[in-house]
């Protein structure tokens, strides 16, 4: 019975009202270490003012400071007066909600096939294939030849496509303030990292809804991994918490901020800086009763670009520690369904 509901449902939307609890292919060996999520401790994840940080002040300084330690801390901070309005964050919430709310016969019209969009389009269905999280999402390349094609986009709900291509571009400008004060805060030419972008830098959207689910300690909702991105921009539910990283062997929970955006390191800056900042590894682990929704944002250099630690960061001290790269996301999905880190086979 357990398997017929199983193949039936093709959302983990609809798994999770499956009583007999998730499908076996869900359950982890060795559970998530504790029994509740809510045990493991937080981590206060410093805070980033943007709008100090991108002013040329003593207060700018002070937060240029702020962010090296950040980075070479834990890889990620939050960003508060980002200059995102708060009402705009709303409409993302609730649109994403609205979104993943919809019948399956709506939602199936965001894909891929349905609308000639690039990137992975929609894989709010499910296949063996997929890496077996428990996640529904709509994960989308959003360059400005797609966001042209989005503005074709099904209007159910209405006003989703138009709320995607405004965030992409509030934070392609958050991104760009934030790679200058990267480079600045290694001692490097301001304009360093986003050279390396290249000309046409790519610009994933990743919405994601974690339906309840009935057993916690043994299912994850996003296994552990370090983002295949350069840039990772998250807007975390307003109200469940989830989102987990690991420092020196431990996993510590995210807080959340109202209105901020967690920021943290990809794999491709990693490279860029020579492992002087890094990836954080991390996860999101499940709630039993309440669903969480999310949306992040991934940039990473123009897929043509090639990608290598700044010539100003290598050093007898410290040699270069990665090869170059061109399109590392491409090469990622195969190493990390390996269960491998992809940017270990980079390491020189
Ligand atoms: O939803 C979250 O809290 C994190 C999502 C994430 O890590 C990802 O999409 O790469
Ligand atoms: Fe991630």
């Amino acid at each position: 019975m357990a398997a017929e509901v199983e193949s039936l449902a093709s959302s983990v939307q609809e798994l999770s009202m499956n009583r007999s609890g998730p499908p076996s292919r869900y359950i982890l060996k060795d559970g998530i270490g504790l029994n509740v999520a809510s045990s493991f401790p937080v981590l206060d994840i410093p805070v980033i003012d943007l709008g100090l940080l991108a002013s040329s002040s003593p207060e700018g300084e002070e937060q240029l400071d702020r962010l090296r330690s950040a980075l070479g801390y834990c890889g990620y901070f939050q960003t508060i007066n980002h200059g995102i309005e708060s009402s705009f964050l709303d409409q993302v919430h609730d649109l994403t909600r609205e979104f993943f709310h919809l019948p399956m016969e709506e939602k199936k019209k965001y894909s891929r096939e349905a609308n000639d969009i690039d990137g992975y389009g929609n894989d709010v269905i499910y296949s063996e294939k997929q890496t077996l999280d428990w996640n529904d999402r709509l994960y989308l390349n959003t360059l400005p030849e797609n966001i042209r094609k989005l503005k074709k986009w099904p209007k159910n709900p209405e006003k989703f496509s138009e709320m995607l291509c405004e965030y992409t571009t509030k934070l392609q400008g958050i991104n760009e303030i934030i790679l200058k004060a990267i480079a600045k805060s290694l001692n490097l030419e301001e304009n360093c990292f986003v050279k390396q972008f290249g000309k046409k830098p790519t610009a994933l959207a990743r919405f994601n809804l974690y339906p309840p689910c009935p057993t916690p300690h043994l299912v994850l909702a996003a296994k552990a991994h370090g983002d295949a991105s350069g840039t990772t921009y998250l807007l975390q539910d307003r109200e469940v918490e989830g989102l987990q990283f690991l420092k020196d062997d431990k996993w510590y929970r995210a807080p959340i901020i109202p209105d901020a955006i967690v920021f943290n390191v990809g794999d491709q800056l990693e490279i860029m800086t020579n492992g002087i900042y890094k990836s954080p590894m991390h996860r999101v682990v499940t709630n039993k009763e309440r669903e969480r929704i999310t949306a992040a944002f991934f940039f990473a250099p123009d897929p043509t670009s090639v990608v290598e630690p700044a010539e100003g960061l290598i050093d007898e001290k410290r040699p270069r520690l990665y090869k170059k790269v061109v399109d590392y996301t491409a090469n990622c999905f195969e190493l990390f369904q390996k269960g491998k880190r992809p940017i270990d086979a980079l390491r020189i």
